[in-house]
């Protein structure tokens, strides 16, 4: 399978945090949920990605080039949204479309009137008078706007309500049935996750836990509410995690057809993104 960015043994030191060995490959026409605690290092390894800030790693490959000796013509085609429009509030998406027609070789100036008249964008009024939904879809017209592969966005949905991220969800489900396209999304909204995630990346105290692909992700945990009993009676190293309840425990384990095949009557849910996140940093505990 083709890789569209390829990192091996990232690293990134602050005074109070690092970034360690983060090694990953974000496969192509993937979209790629990234998750994991406040302060876990996604915007951190985002933004090392992206050259904006300064790391160290033994590889890093976007589209097949060094990043080191190519980050130019990388850059060109990539977008990155943010949580906040990075634009002066006080231009237009008119103005804008006549910066970005100068900035990008490969501007399309059709493909962007055709996104903001699908988005509802006036052409004329001021970002600032926008509101955060409007900013986030000028955002979205922007990044097709010069045919983009790769979409990175970084916690770029939260503070929208549930219809505009339904659309944007949508938007970003549209862009990947090009095979060309690539979305690295990271979000505290699982849900969203949930509907569109290819592949989840779990970031926790700067390490990379895992990458999996979503369908397996679910295949490989699973949920059980029981007893004290069936908890001690499970395989310790079959629990990711467990919540005493009122009158039961809450249990997420791995290999659950393994787990299934023993106790065959035993119910078991598939767990959320949330559940997996919340089971791996939490461990077992007596209440969330
Ligand atoms: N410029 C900086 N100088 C020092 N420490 C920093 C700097 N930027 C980030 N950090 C620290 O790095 C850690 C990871 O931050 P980061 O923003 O990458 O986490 P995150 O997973 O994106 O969190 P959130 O979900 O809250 O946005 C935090 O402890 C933060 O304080």
């Amino acid at each position: 399978m083709e890789n569209v960015i390829e990192i091996k043994n990232l690293n990134k030191k602050y005074e109070d945090f690092s970034l360690n060995g983060i090694t990953l490959d974000i496969p192509k026409g993937s979209i790629v949920g990234l998750i994991g605690e406040n302060g876990a290092g996604k915007s951190t390894l985002i933004s090392s990605i992206l050259g904006i800030i300064k790391s160290s790693y033994d590889d890093l490959k976007i589209f097949g080039l060094d990043f080191k000796t190519d980050e130019i013509n990388i850059k060109k085609d990539i977008a990155v949204i943010f949580d906040q429009t990075h634009y002066n509030e006080e231009f237009t998406p008119n103005f804008i479309g006549k910066i970005l027609s100068r900035v990008y070789s490969n501007w399309d100036q059709k493909t962007y009137l055709k996104y903001l008249t699908r988005f509802k964008l006036p052409m004329k009024k001021k970002i600032k008078k926008f509101s955060r939904g409007m900013k986030m879809k000028l955002e979205f017209a922007i990044a097709f706007s010069h045919n983009a592969k790769l979409l990175i966005l970084d916690e770029a949905t939260s503070g929208l309500d549930p219809i505009v991220r339904d659309e944007i969800l949508s938007i970003i489900r549209e862009y990947t049935e090009d095979e060309d396209h690539t979305v690295l999304m990271s979000s505290h909204i699982t849900s969203d996750l949930d509907k569109i995630s290819d592949y989840i990346a779990y970031i926790h105290e700067g390490k990379l836990l895992f990458m999996k692909p979503y369908d397996e992700l679910r295949e490989e945990y699973g949920i059980i509410h029981a007893g004290k009993e069936l908890l001690d009676s499970l395989n310790k190293d079959d629990i990711v995690g467990y919540v005493k309840e009122a009158y039961n425990y809450t249990i997420l384990v791995k290999n659950r057809s393994l787990i299934q095949s023993v106790f065959k009557d035993l119910e078991m849910t598939r767990p959320t993104v949330e559940e997996i996140m919340l089971f791996h940093v939490k461990g077992g505990c007596e209440r969330w």
